[in-house]
């Protein structure tokens, strides 16, 4: 057996109405802290301002949007960013931890325990009826919660340095994922989530 494709495939996690897969490190040509470091330094951050109840606030996290289109959420269009050569290494790696291409990736950034996503879906009509979405993420161990649209059910995964997530099949559809901010002090952490627009 090729121990390569041994040690960074992604193993199916049991999971109702839809499709989840994880690895707990991906393997990359340099150390999680270099990568995250490079990223943190080297990407446009924005804080972005969406509009709720007619306000502006700022999304409580940076983003940045690299890849092949525009994309539009929550009333954002954002502008991509070229990919860089790191993002094309990172983008590499998990094509082959996860078998599928991608075009895009969209940075997030959480500076502390305060920032967060809220529930959400990402079922935008241009990822496609089944979007398949990896989650790869460095630095701080944060909670990813799942909670069916339907049921309420909920589903807790942590998602530690260099760990590597893939949400497909109905996942967007049927559940509902987000971040939540925490009272305990959390050191920062990056998630990039590499995805294809048609
Ligand atoms: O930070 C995370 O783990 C979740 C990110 C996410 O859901 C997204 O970028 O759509
Ligand atoms: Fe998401």
């Amino acid at each position: 057996m090729d121990l390569f494709s041994a040690t960074n495939t992604l193993t199916p996690i049991p999971f109702e109405d839809g499709e989840l897969a994880f690895l707990g490190q991906l393997a990359l040509s340099q150390s999680n802290a270099v990568v995250m470091a490079r990223l943190v330094a080297e990407t446009a951050w924005r804080a972005e301002s969406i509009t709720l109840w007619g306000r502006q606030h700022l999304q409580p996290r940076l983003s940045a949007w690299h890849g092949a289109a525009r994309y539009r959420y929550s009333g954002l269009l954002l502008e991509p960013l070229p990919f860089t050569e790191l993002l094309q290494e990172i983008r590499e790696a998990v094509e082959g931890a996860c078998g599928r291409r991608f075009n895009s990736v969209l940075l997030n950034y959480y500076r502390d325990q305060r920032d967060s996503m809220g529930m959400h879906s990402d079922d935008e009509a241009e990822l496609g009826p089944a979007p398949a979405i990896a989650s790869l993420s460095f630095g701080a161990t944060r909670t990813f919660i799942l909670q069916h649209k339907r049921s309420k059910r909920t589903v807790k995964h942590d998602l530690s340095d260099g760990s590597l997530l893939l949400m497909a099949g109905s996942t967007q559809v049927n559940w509902r994922h987000g971040i939540n901010k925490s009272r305990r002090p959390i050191g920062p952490r990056l998630n990039l989530t590499f995805r294809y627009v048609y």
